[in-house]
């Protein structure tokens, strides 16, 4: 039997209207870990990353071929429920996002759109992810004060919390630590480490640093195209395309 990954792009191919943004992908996420995507602006990084949870649909204009495969099952067909595989799937934009409620109704948010209102499961939610984000100890006085009054890392790691507590096995992070200040950066950055034991997770990233700090695997992208996907360690070391290496060097993007 042939191995089994966590995500699966076959022959992608994604359209904004005439525009061929992604151009015959084919790539396999492993389970658990990190797999980076790196590249100069505008080659596809994001676009790729949000086909993982649909989140392209939204866009008028957009169109994709090809199959994206979570747990071997197409996430595209016609039956599947956007808001139960976005369950499975969560997602931590580039800006932190908080919603003006306080940090503890913030974390709670998705579990409260499942209908859970039991006052003993929500607590013991929001201690766990809170917990889980490392924003526990800093927040644990005040989870009734407004979400809006944390510092900018804070509010991060609050979105981490507010993915993790609707118990996702996948988390895509678009950027997360590029708005913040280098601590909390450093501090994101641990925390992806420590996740990764339990989670699979795909991050897109300018920074290559980021990349190598922080992912197991590595793939570079240029104008829409695959070009190299391996180890991180592999990728960064011994690129076998020419264009990997310029880009690795800072000859180009
Ligand atoms: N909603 C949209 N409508 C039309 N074109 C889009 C849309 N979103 C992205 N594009 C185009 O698709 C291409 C890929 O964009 P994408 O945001 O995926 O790149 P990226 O590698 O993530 O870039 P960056 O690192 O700057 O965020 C770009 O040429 C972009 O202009």
């Amino acid at each position: 039997m042939s191995k089994q990954y966590k995500f699966e792009a076959k022959e992608v191919n994604a359209y904004y209207g005439d525009f061929h943004a992604i151009k015959g992908i084919n790539l396999a996420v492993e389970e658990k870990g990190v797999t980076a995507f790196i590249g100069p602006s505008g080659c596809g990084k994001s676009t790729f990353l949000r086909l993982f949870n649909r989140m392209n649909d939204y866009i008028e204009g957009f169109r994709l071929e090809g199959k994206i495969l979570l747990d071997n099952k197409d996430i595209y067909r016609k039956k599947v429920q956007v808001d139960e595989l976005r369950k499975k799937v969560g997602m931590v934009f580039q800006k932190p996002n908080p919603f003006p409620k306080s940090i503890f109704e913030n974390v709670v948010y998705g579990l409260r759109i499942q209908g859970i209102n039991k006052k003993k499961v929500l607590e013991e939610a929001v201690e766990s992810s809170l917990k889980q984000a490392a924003l526990w100890d800093e927040v644990k006085d005040k989870l009734h004060k407004s979400a809006l009054a944390l510092s900018g890392g804070q509010q991060q790691r609050l979105c981490i919390a507010r993915a993790l507590a609707i118990e996702p096995t996948v988390l895509l992070m678009d950027e997360p630590a590029s708005a913040l200040d280098p601590i909390s950066s450093a501090k994101i950055e641990e925390l992806i480490y420590e996740l990764k034991e339990q989670y699979t997770i795909v991050i897109v990233t300018h920074n290559m640093q980021q990349a190598g700090r922080v992912s197991d695997y590595t793939a570079f992208f240029l104008s829409g195209e695959l070009v190299e996907y391996s180890k991180t360690k592999t990728l960064f070391t011994s690129p076998h395309d020419k264009r990997t290496q310029n880009y690795i060097t800072g000859r180009f993007g």
